[in-house]
Formats: C-alpha cells, sequence, structure tokens
C-alpha cells in the first residue's frame, strides 16, 4: 500500500516537473523573440564570449526592456546656512589680525597682556555676539557654529559674550555652561575665564569633572551658585540626576556652548543633549503663539571645532535655532562645498597654514632612532608624541630616555593618570625646556600647551580629523610649527592615501630614512632595548606577583575608609585560637 502510495506521488511529481519545463521553454521563446525585435531596431553590439565560450552578457544579471541601468550620482546635500557662512582668513599674520581698539569690549574685562591684537575669528565672530547681548534679538538670539582651525583663537570667542552677559555686577542665576569633551580641557577653559575676569574675578566660574571630587562639588554648587559652569557631560548629566530637584538651575540660562563639538560622538543627544534641553526650556519646536513666546527663554547655542562636520545628520542633532556659521577659508564658501569629499566644514583649510608635515619611512624596528635622530636633529624644545598604545608609551620613553642620555627630559602622560598629577605633568612641560611629552589621543583636542615646536605621529592618526587635531597641538597663534609623521613602507601607503584624498597633503616632504642612517647611533640604541627588554620581563614577574599600583586621585581613593569607617585594605590579622 504504502509503495503504491510512493510511485503515484512520484508519478504526480513527473507530470510537474514537465509542466515546468514547457513554461521555461515558452518563457525563453518569447524572450529570444523580444531580442529579435530589437535586432532591425538597433545593430546588436558583438557579444562578449567568456573564456567558457558562453556570451557574457548572459553571465550578468540580464535586464529585461530597453532601460540602461547607470550609477546614480551621489547627492551632495549642505545645509543652506552652510552655504551662506560668513568667512574670514584662516592665516594669522599682521596683515589679518586686527588692533584690539576695533571691538569694544566691557571695561569690567581685564586684558591679558598676551593679547594685542584680534585673530580673524574672534573678529568675525565677537562683535555678532555682543550686538546680541546689549540689543537682545525680539524672538531670541539665532545659534552660531564656528569652524576655524586649530590654535587660531575660538577659545576666546565665547570667553568675553559670557563675561559680558554675566555682567559686572553678577546675579545668583547661571548665565552659561560649557560642555567639552576631556577633563583637561575644562581647566583650560577655566584657566582661560580667569585671565580675563581679572583678580577680583566678577564672574563666578566652576568647574565639574572627573578631576574632582563630585561630593565636593555637589556641595560647592548648593553652597555658592556659579554663574558660569564649565564640564564634561557625563560630570554634568551626574549633577543634574544625582538629586531632586537639581542643584544647577537651568532655567535662566543664556548661553549653550560646546567646544570640540564634533568629538561629543553621534549618541550625545541620548546621552545628555536632551536632558540639557529639557531642563532649559524653551527648546519645543514651535506650534502656537505661545511655544514663540517660550522660546524666548531657550539659551543661544555656540558649538565649535575645527573640524566640526559638514553631515546634515550630525548637524541636524544640535537642533540649532536659525544657525549662523562662521568658518574660515581664505577664499569664499565655495571652499566648503568643495567637491573634496571631506567632512570637515572648515573646508580645505582645516590645518594651520604655520604647520609643516614630514613623513618619515623606516622599517618599523628603528621607529624609536628615527625619533631619537629627528628631535636632536632638529634642537626642538617641545615635542610632544603621540601613540595610539598605552604600553608603546612608556616603552618608547624608556628607549628615549637611554638615547638621550639626558640631552632632554622625557615624560608620558595617558588617560590612566588620575588628578592632580594630570596638571602637575602638563605644568612642568610648559613650564621647563628641552622636554619630550609622549602622550594619547586624550591630549590631541583642544589642549593649549605652551609653544610646543613639534608633534611626532609615533602611532598614525586613526583618520584625517585626528590628524588635524594632533597637529593642532603646534603651529598655535600664528607660530611656526614642524609634525612629523613616522611610517613604514606598509603603513605609509593608507597615511598618504588619506591624507590626498581629504587635501591635507599639501607641500607634504617624504624622507626614506635607510638602515645606514641609524648606523652611528646603533650600539646605543641596541642597549637601550636591551635593558628595556630587562625590565619588560622583570616588570611581568611583578605583574603577576602583585596588582599594578595607581596612581594619583585613584590611589588616594583606594586609602580611604568606606562608609562604615573600615579600612579594607590592611590586612585582618588572623588571631591564633590555640
Ligand atoms: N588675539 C590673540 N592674540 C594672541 N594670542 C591669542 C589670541 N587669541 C588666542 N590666543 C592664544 O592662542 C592660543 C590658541 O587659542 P585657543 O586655544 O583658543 O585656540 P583654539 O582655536 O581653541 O584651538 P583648538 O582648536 O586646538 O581648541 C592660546 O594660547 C591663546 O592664548
Amino acid at each position: 500500500m504504502k509503495q503504491k502510495r510512493e510511485f503515484a506521488e512520484e508519478k504526480v511529481e513527473e507530470e510537474e516537473m514537465e509542466e515546468i519545463n514547457e513554461e521555461i521553454e515558452k518563457l525563453e521563446e518569447n524572450v529570444e523573440d523580444e531580442e529579435m525585435d530589437t535586432e532591425d531596431v538597433e545593430p546588436k553590439p558583438e557579444a562578449k564570449i567568456g573564456e567558457n565560450g558562453l556570451n557574457k552578457d548572459r553571465e550578468l544579471f540580464k535586464v529585461l526592456g530597453k532601460q540602461e541601468m547607470k550609477n546614480l550620482e551621489a547627492l551632495k546635500v549642505t545645509s543652506s546656512w552652510v552655504q551662506h557662512a560668513t568667512t574670514f582668513s584662516a592665516t594669522i599674520d599682521s596683515s589679518t589680525s586686527q588692533s584690539l581698539s576695533k571691538i569694544d569690549i566691557p571695561d569690567f574685562l581685564t586684558v591679558p597682556d598676551t593679547i594685542s591684537t584680534w585673530f580673524p575669528v574672534q573678529y568675525s565672530v565677537l562683535p555678532a555676539l555682543f550686538k546680541d547681548i546689549q540689543a537682545p534679538p525680539p524672538l531670541r538670539p539665532r545659534d552660531v557654529a564656528i569652524a576655524a582651525p586649530t590654535g587660531s583663537g575660538k577659545t576666546i570667542c565665547y570667553v568675553l559674550p559670557v563675561l559680558a552677559a554675566v555682567g559686572s555686577r553678577p546675579s545668583n542665576s547661571l548665565h552659561a555652561v560649557i560642555l567639552v569633551p576631556v577633563q583637561t580641557l575644562v581647566t583650560q577653559i577655566v584657566e582661560e575665564f580667569r585671565r580675563w575676569n581679572g583678580p577680583e574675578g566678577t564672574a563666578k566660574v566652576v568647574s565639574l569633572s572627573g578631576a574632582n571630587d563630585f561630593d565636593k562639588e555637589q556641595r560647592q554648587l548648593s553652597a555658592d551658585p556659579p554663574n558660569v559652569i564649565v564640564a564634561t557631560p557625563a560630570r554634568l548629566v551626574q549633577h543634574l540626576t544625582a538629586q531632586i530637584p537639581p542643584p544647577i538651575d537651568l532655567s535662566k540660562l543664556r548661553f549653550l556652548i560646546v567646544d570640540e563639538a564634533d568629538r561629543m560622538g553621534k549618541l550625545m543627544r541620548e546621552e545628555w543633549l536632551d536632558l540639557v534641553e529639557f531642563l532649559c526650556g524653551g527648546m519645543e519646536r514651535v506650534a502656537c503663539l505661545n511655544d514663540v513666546i517660550r522660546q524666548r527663554r531657550a539659551p543661544q547655542k555656540i558649538v565649535l571645532s575645527a573640524t566640526l562636520s559638514k553631515d546634515v545628520e550630525e548637524l541636524h542633532l544640535w537642533n540649532l535655532f536659525k544657525p549662523k556659521l562662521f568658518s574660515a577659508t581664505a577664499t569664499k564658501a565655495k571652499d566648503i562645498t568643495s567637491t573634496v569629499p571631506m567632512d570637515h566644514i572648515s573646508g580645505r583649510l582645516a590645518l594651520p597654514s604655520s604647520i609643516s608635515h614630514r613623513l618619515i619611512v623606516s622599517d618599523s624596528k628603528f621607529h624609536p632612532l628615527a625619533v631619537y635622530q629627528q628631535i636632536q636633529r632638529n634642537k626642538f624644545n617641545r615635542t610632544l608624541i603621540f601613540v595610539n598604545e598605552v604600553s608603546s608609551s612608556n616603552r618608547l620613553a624608556h628607549v628615549l630616555k637611554e638615547l638621550s642620555q639626558g640631552e632632554f627630559e622625557v615624560d608620558y602622560f595617558t588617560a590612566q593618570l588620575f588628578g592632580k598629577r594630570r596638571y602637575k605633568m602638563l605644568e612642568k612641560f610648559n613650564k621647563n625646556p628641552n622636554r619630550v611629552l609622549i602622550c594619547s589621543d586624550v591630549l590631541a583636542r583642544g589642549t593649549d600647551l605652551n609653544r610646543v615646536d613639534c608633534v611626532i605621529n609615533y602611532n598614525l592618526p586613526a583618520d584625517d580629523k585626528l590628524f588635524v587635531h594632533r597637529a593642532g597641538r603646534t603651529g598655535r597663534a600664528g607660530q611656526e610649527g614642524y609634525v612629523i609623521s613616522v611610517g613604514d613602507k606598509e603603513t605609509k601607503r593608507l597615511f598618504v592615501k588619506m591624507l590626498k584624498v581629504t587635501n591635507l597633503w599639501g607641500d607634504t616632504v617624504e624622507e626614506q630614512m635607510e638602515e645606514y642612517l641609524f648606523e652611528k647611533d646603533l650600539e646605543r640604541y641596541t642597549k637601550a632595548i636591551e635593558s628595556l627588554k630587562t625590565i619588560v620581563s622583570t616588570n611581568t614577574k611583578t605583574k603577576n606577583g602583585s596588582a599594578a599600583k595607581r596612581s594619583g586621585f585613584e590611589a588616594k581613593r583606594k586609602s580611604r575608609p568606606n562608609a562604615r569607617g573600615e579600612k579594607p585594605w590592611l590586612k585582618k590579622k588572623t588571631t591564633t585560637t590555640e
């Protein structure tokens, strides 16, 4: 019985297969007919025969009908406000700087001795912002985006307007919040406020970041409400959510400023911007007259960066109100929408013209020696060396110390450094000559160190923006600066391609360093490597033995009694029972 059923099923399958084959033959005949029709309409191009003797066209997907498939051109969408930017010169020299008398600043502000002229970005932005403060517009002032090269003086563009808005007799309300991506920048910007705020310091400026103790910050915010807060987003949100109501009242905010805006990442809206805008109020979309009136309360947003993204989605994230763009380009706005596939608004001039770049290509085993020879040959006074891994920072530091034999001091600075030790390290670098500081990218953006002669990319930067920001630690305020990138035949290829695609290659000089150039220092170099190997092997033994030492704030926190007053780190004394 079962066999019969199987046999019947097979029979049905055969009949179905025959029907399907007839269908396919009919289809093929139709297709051939179609081909026949087009035959007399236009001469059929020579059929390309592939190796296997088949018609090449048939090997690809057959497009039915007559339309030709063609690649559509990628649409370049640039916001209209990016197209109609207020532009100014990217170069800083006597011809592009303006005298201080050209801009009236409030008399209660003290001009630091180092400031004698206004840089192009300041001369372009400050009058517009001062005007909005002296004569507030009926609705709310337009938000501002500033795209200018590194070291061009963008910080002052918001420090002065904020201090002008606070006024000479400040009330107890919070006028401005400035957000920056890393805590080293928080301290630097508070210092810039102090420079202009005068010795008695009319405006109360506080810093909120991982460098300070959270509880201490919270007590200070409640006891003495500040006029200006400079913070990292994470620490600000921590204060805004730690207690209800939060000790920070954002409802009367005049400025919401984000420096190094493109570094805040695509998740910033979810992480902190929604919460801050909600607490500021007035950011809702306008649906009725009441909204228009309520919108007057919204703070004026100012976003800044040397590589402000041109990406419409990213710019849209900021929810800017009728934004006004100030952008550094040597020529008019055509640079901004340049055909170069770059996502910087500041166009091809993202690198200050006072910076020269050299690419050293050598075998990777000689890279520490190549770095030493470049520092020694050019007699750089202060050198910043960027590495990608923490491990290579202390190894490179050891080899350079061995090679330099006291010619210059070598330190290294990474995110592992906590609390005050970071600022002591930077202060030591700023105050002393003949320094080499090896650091990770925590110092790549915004950090304003004193007269860095040379930036060395010991490990090449991952993308063009990072290259621009690392290079921008030198050649600041129009001074001369040198950038040296170190690579080997493999890594050089991708690096050169990246810089050429984004028009940052400019007049870079490429130098091949062959093995014979290293012979004169080879003996010392070998000794340095040997001593490094012994240190690394002893370190690995101690690491297996005991936990690595912590430094600074982290170490102090470890040696503090817990809530119950116990000291868990002390070994419990075992009492003998006999
Ligand atoms: N008008 C000026 N005259 C002289 N020096 C100035 C002037 N404006 C700014 N500077 C100095 O130029 C240096 C760079 O300024 P600032 O840090 O504001 O640049 P930036 O554009 O913010 O750089 P980055 O993009 O790296 O953050 C600082 O040391 C600052 O003191």
